[in-house]
């Protein structure tokens, strides 16, 4: 086809499927917000046979591969690239339509395609196939490169160089230094061990998140503030603080001053929040001119606080091993005093740390929005979760322990849904570090390759009933005969740099999954709201959550 009709086939494509995404993004959440209706198919089914008879021919001539050149994907216009299809007012996509445009490259492109020409960096690959997803992660070697955070890589390695020296961390650290610093570190934080020493705290937290919902959020319709996603992330920096700080840090307490150490650790944790999206992602000219970019400032200065909170704790957590009064859970070692005695060195304590808060708060907090926003959109599987917790748990008083939390199979089941259906982080990714072979093309190294959790994990090809929420799909049985490709729903990612607190995310999401079904029926009676991107996917809006008790 000629490539000026393909673009004007695309553009008129390209229109048609952001109206609809974003009318079924705003209809009720039974079905997934990106299903595409039977009135684009004649352009989508044009589109798709092209390619996937080009993906197939390629699969097949396993001898001879087809060059990259070849991959499709939206023409580059000469010097500006592709980069303008994300400036504002000409481009198609907005940054919180990057969800969209996922959608998008797989139904006009198919199993693979490729966004090139984007203005100071690599190209992008996204790969649409879980067979050719699955390769690319067994293939990834020992020390994977996940592109990530330019603004922290500048931070760590030339910003604030002589702190972090070859001790820079995990996160926006790549090669020899990652595997390093990730093998000291990876067995206590990923331990069973070490981890589930931290249900009891994770209660306690929980317990005074929702004390805190009744006593002094809910208004007199029993219906939760217009702002309670940031009570949400409140609770998930009280959380991250026993994990990585061994302290609580005070953020759940009530009318907090302005001066006062949490309150300026929750500015700066929603500082984060609101901006590194548009430091990373909009003209990111800091880069080049970081003299002269405020929010680059501002930024560094929020990462210097971070910086000296993590140094006075973990400094609190050595003079208490030196002075021999360890044990800061109910007498047993905690993961940072695990990580300080077998490393015997406290700056690496504080890296760990660092890296812990600066990936564990908003991935939590979206991630625990969304599974409530879902939960109380859906009733019937919130009284499922609430039956199965009244069996297991019949005195809602009774402590929560590791082996209870083990036995919610449905709650644990409804968490992997919401986090297949609605993946928080919508795509993952590899910088490819030798030439691969991917769909049958040869792909050259330095290309940025992307799994998109968001479209893969809704799926016919690799999901049953992909585009419905059943989270029974989740639990083995002799009837459960539904087919779920091993890697079309990882949240988490997967393989040697999987997300190293992926334990810990999943346990603070059952406790307060455990602790507010089992004493509170939640609802939304408001109209649906969308889910979009800033840097994470979540539902967009007030969560006015209804909050009643249970009364048993
Ligand atoms: C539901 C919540 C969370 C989600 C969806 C999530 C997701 C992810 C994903 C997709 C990655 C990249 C994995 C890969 O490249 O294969 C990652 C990395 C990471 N995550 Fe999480 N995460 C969550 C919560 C947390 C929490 C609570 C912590 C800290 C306690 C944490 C710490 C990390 C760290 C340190 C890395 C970097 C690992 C490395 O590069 O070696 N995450 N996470």
């Amino acid at each position: 086809m000629h490539t000026t009709k393909k673009l004007l086939i695309y553009n008129q494509f390209n229109k048609n499927i952001l109206r609809i995404i974003r009318e079924r993004s705003t209809a009720a959440a039974t079905v997934c917000p990106y299903a595409v209706s039977e009135e684009n198919e004649i352009n989508v089914e044009q589109m798709k046979h092209e390619f996937a008879k080009r993906a197939t021919a390629a699969v097949e001539a396993t001898t001879n591969y087809l060059p990259y050149s070849e991959v499709p994907g939206p023409r580059p216009l000469p010097i500006i690239g592709n980069t303008w299809r994300f400036a504002p007012l000409i481009g198609q996509f907005k940054i919180s339509e990057i969800a969209t445009m996922t959608f998008l490259l797989n139904q006009v492109y198919g199993k693979i395609a490729k966004v090139s020409g984007l203005m100071g960096r690599p190209d992008l690959l996204f790969v649409y196939d879980c067979d050719e997803i699955e390769k690319c992660y067994r293939n990834e070697g020992t020390t994977p490169f996940r592109p990530s955070m330019p603004s922290l890589v500048k931070y760590k390695s030339e910003l604030r160089k002589d702190f972090f020296g070859d001790l820079a961390g995990v996160v926006g650290v790549h090669g020899e230094p990652w595997r390093e610093f990730r093998s000291r570190v990876q067995k206590p934080v990923l331990q069973l061990k070490t981890v589930r020493r931290y249900v009891q705290p994770l209660e306690h937290v929980t317990d005074d998140f929702l004390k805190r919902c009744t006593t002094r959020l809910l208004d007199e319709n029993s219906e939760l503030p217009d702002d309670f996603a940031n009570e949400i992330h409140k609770w998930a920096l009280e959380c991250i603080g026993l994990v990585a700080l061994d302290t609580r840090l005070g953020c759940l307490d009530g009318d907090l001053d302005p001066k006062s150490e949490p309150q300026q650790i929750i500015d700066a944790a929603q500082f984060a929040l609101r901006n590194i999206a548009i430091l990373e992602l909009k003209a990111p000219y800091w880069r080049w001119f970081p003299s002269i970019s405020p929010m680059w400032k501002r930024y560094v200065r929020n990462m210097d606080y971070f910086v000296e909170v993590c140094m006075k704790y973990i400094s609190k957590a050595t003079e208490r091993l030196k002075a021999g009064s360890e044990g800061a859970l109910n007498g047993e070692p905690s993961l940072i005093e695990r990580v300080l005695k077998e490393e015997k060195d406290e700056k690496l304590a504080t890296v760990m740390a660092l890296d812990l808060m600066l990936v564990g708060i908003d991935t939590i907090s979206m991630a625990t929005s969304s599974i409530l926003y879902q939960l109380a959109t859906r009733p019937e599987e919130q009284q499922k979760i609430y039956e199965e917790l009244k069996r297991n748990i019949p005195d809602p008083n009774m402590p929560l322990t590791y082996q209870l939390l083990d036995q919610n199979k449905y709650t644990k089941a409804f968490i992997k849904e919401v986090l297949r259906l609605y993946s928080t982080v919508i795509g993952n990714g590899r910088t490819l570090q030798k030439d691969t072979v991917i769909c049958g093309y040869k792909i050259p190294k330095g290309v940025q390759v992307v799994f998109p959790n968001l479209v893969v994990g809704t799926d016919d090809n690799f999901v049953s009933d992909a585009t419905e929420f059943k989270p029974e799909r989740w639990i083995k049985s002799e009837d459960n005969d539904m087919n779920l490709h091993k890697y079309a729903s990882l949240p988490y990612g997967t393989g040697a740099r999987a997300c190293l607190g992926r334990r810990f995310a999943d346990m603070e999401m059952q406790v307060l999954l455990a602790k507010l079904v089992r004493n509170y029926k939640l609802e939304f009676n408001h109209e649906p709201l969308k889910y979009c991107i800033t840097f994470m996917f979540a539902p967009a809006g007030n969560l006015k959550f209804k909050m009643t008790p249970r009364g048993e």
